[in-house]
């Protein structure tokens, strides 16, 4: 390199500039005076031996090299060790329960691990033998996406939770709020550290603020949730926030309280499984969005859930190449009976309708006569709420209400259009029902359709009688469209029901059993020709007829056509119903 100095500069001085420069930058100097053709010095930089020196400012230099110094070489020995997680013997018993250690299931979901981890010299300095303290935190890659991610290690202390684990928890949510990127958590957790809750139970920041972020988060980012083993009492909430919770079957479970607490507060004798595991909450309390056989299943569902959600709330839902269907719609109208009673099986509807294998239905145990789904149509991401004939005629109860209530409204939270198929008598009536409070739940299936801002389209596919067709966003509820197939029925009432309050008596005073029966169909037919489909159209209470074979390519034309539609609602501070 050259440079060159001031007119009247000596060769000394020249010399000093030129050996610190040679030194600075490890390159040769040429050093000109003025105008000079000719250097009046070069300065070679110092051999590497030599660079050991002085720096500029007078301070000493560490000496280089490529390989790792013993510095980090014992660094990493340190990690080594944090990372073996907890003593051997409790390694063993996983294996003995076909579980995977924590950092194993951690390079089974991202390759290699966390992209990068936080936290994990959690408890370096103490006593306690307690690595990480129990609890992952970092950063991972999945499936093309970036996202929070936390997993308990059971193998210390069975995955309880104190002090140093909390502060990760709660530092890794707060952080997802400003990222906006989706949350995972991989729970193994027997709860609250109950010798060490000094600092952390009742505290500001404790494991009471848990709960507090996963309602700050709650439809702002996706939070999902995998069990892997007991989830006792503080560790059970996090998978009914979370927005999707998968079990896997025989070795998830989670209870407000372990199976010795419930024997000493109640007497009952019953195991962990009993009490709160996967077919518990698939079919029972419904807590359980999606069971899965093992562990990689788990992976693999999550991995297909992520493809319709967006990273958050602002953006839209990842859209795909479109796919046809896995049956073809020309079928649709066969499915559909001619007979308004008769089941029928609507999964073969949603199959003619959506993207070959985008259907991923979640409580799919829990309120079966409702199926609430994620699919594709036309490589779209649509939420599908569908009555289902082949279960309880379709009649909507109480837990089906409820779960339809809280699908439509996470779909709303993350951008994702409504598709409601209604086949149904409606809400089912009783004694029964009205004490699992029907209209509490009807109530909330109902809100949730009327404040969901993204587009929604209702299809009559059969019948819609009663509240049903309120519930499935029929045209009172602003669906960007209502349509009907040909066997479309929309009524205050089934015509049974219907003739039945108001012609009862007069139908009595008709001695005749025959004549009776005779004016009793006379009348069903003429009030099926004021409910059906072309009557509807007539008075324009719905759209559009479709022919069934058409379906598919209406929808995707339809929800094309209103992405994006701004659907404000009156400016409040929220509503009041839960
Ligand atoms: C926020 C409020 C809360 O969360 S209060 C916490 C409520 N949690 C509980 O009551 C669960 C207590 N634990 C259990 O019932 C069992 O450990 C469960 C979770 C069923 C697992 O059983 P199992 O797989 O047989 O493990 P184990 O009992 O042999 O435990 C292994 C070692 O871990 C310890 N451990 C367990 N749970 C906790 C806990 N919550 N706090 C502190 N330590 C816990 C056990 O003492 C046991 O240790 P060690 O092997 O005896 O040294």
């Amino acid at each position: 390199m050259e440079i060159r100095i001031g007119e009247g500069a000596s060769d000394e001085e020249a010399r000093v500039i030129g050996s610190a420069l040679a030194e600075h930058t490890g390159t040769a100097i040429e050093v000109y005076v003025g105008d000079g053709d000719a250097p009046a010095t070069t300065a070679d930089p110092p051999a590497s031996d030599d660079r050991s020196a002085t720096n500029g400012a007078g301070g000493s230099r560490a000496s280089t090299t490529d390989g790792p110094t013993e510095r980090e070489e014992l660094l990493r020995e340190e990690i080594a060790d944090i990372e073996q997680g907890g003593p051997e013997k409790y390694k063993d018993r996983l294996d003995d329960q076909g579980k995977l250690f924590v950092r194993d299931r951690l390079d089974l979901w991202f390759d290699d691990g966390f992209a990068f981890e936080d936290g994990k010299f959690a408890n370096f300095d103490s006593e306690d033998q307690l690595p990480a303290d129990g609890l992952l935190t970092g950063a991972a890659e999945f499936e093309g996406r970036t996202l929070h991610a936390m997993a308990n290690d059971f193998t210390v202390k069975a995955g309880s939770m104190a002090g140093k684990g909390v502060e990760k928890f709660l530092r890794m949510q707060q952080r997802a709020l400003k990222t906006g990127k989706p949350v995972l958590y991989l729970m193994d957790s027997s709860g609250g550290r109950i010798d060490q809750q000094t600092g952390f139970f009742a505290n500001r920041e404790g494991i009471g603020k848990y709960y507090y972020n996963h309602s700050m988060l709650s439809g702002r980012v996706p939070q999902i949730c995998v069990l892997y083993g007991p989830c006792i009492a503080g560790a059970a909430y996090t998978p009914v926030f979370a927005d999707f919770t998968v079990m896997v079957e025989g070795m998830s479970a989670m209870a407000i309280a372990s199976p010795r607490m419930v024997e000493m507060v109640t007497g009952e004798e019953i195991d962990l499984q009993e009490l709160g595991g996967a077919q518990v909450h698939a079919a029972e309390s419904g807590s359980a969005d999606l069971v899965a056989e093992d562990e990689e299943h788990a992976r693999e569902l999550v991995a297909q859930l992520v493809t319709y959600l967006p990273d958050n709330s602002d953006e839209k839902p990842p859209r795909s190449d479109s796919r046809p269907p896995s049956r073809s719609p020309a079928g649709i109208d066969s499915v559909v009976p001619e007979r308004p009673n008769r089941g029928y099986d609507m999964h073969e509807l949603i199959d003619r309708v959506a993207d070959q294998g985008s259907v991923l239905e979640l409580r799919e145990q829990y309120g079966p006569e409702i199926v609430t789904a994620f699919s594709r149509i036309d490589g779209r991401p649509v939420g599908i709420v569908a009555n289902q004939p082949a279960q309880r005629a379709g009649a909507i109860f109480p837990d089906a209400a409820e779960k339809a209530a809280e699908f439509i409204w996470t779909c709303d939270a993350y951008n994702i259009p409504l598709l409601y198929l209604c086949d149904t008598p409606g809400f089912m009536a009783g004694s029964g029902v009205e004490k699992e409070g029907i209209l509490e739940q009807g109530k909330k299936m109902i809100y949730a359709t009327s404040s969901a801002t993204v587009p929604k389209q209702c299809v009559v596919v059969r019948k819609a009688y009663g509240a049903g067709i309120y519930a499935m966003s029929g045209p009172a509820y602003e669906p960007e469209s209502t349509l009907a197939l040909p066997s479309g029925e929309i009524a205050i009432m089934g015509p049974e029901a219907a003739i039945n309050a108001v012609y009862r008596n007069r139908l009595d005073d008709i001695e005749d059993d025959d004549e009776r029966a005779a004016r009793e169909a006379e009348l069903r037919e003429e009030y099926r020709e004021d409910i059906d489909a072309h009557r509807m159209a007539s008075e324009v209470v719905i759209d559009d007829i479709v022919p069934p074979s058409e379906l598919r390519e209406e929808l995707a034309a339809r929800f094309e056509f209103y992405e994006g539609i701004d659907k404000s609602l009156p400016d409040k501070k929220h509503g009041t119903i839960l």
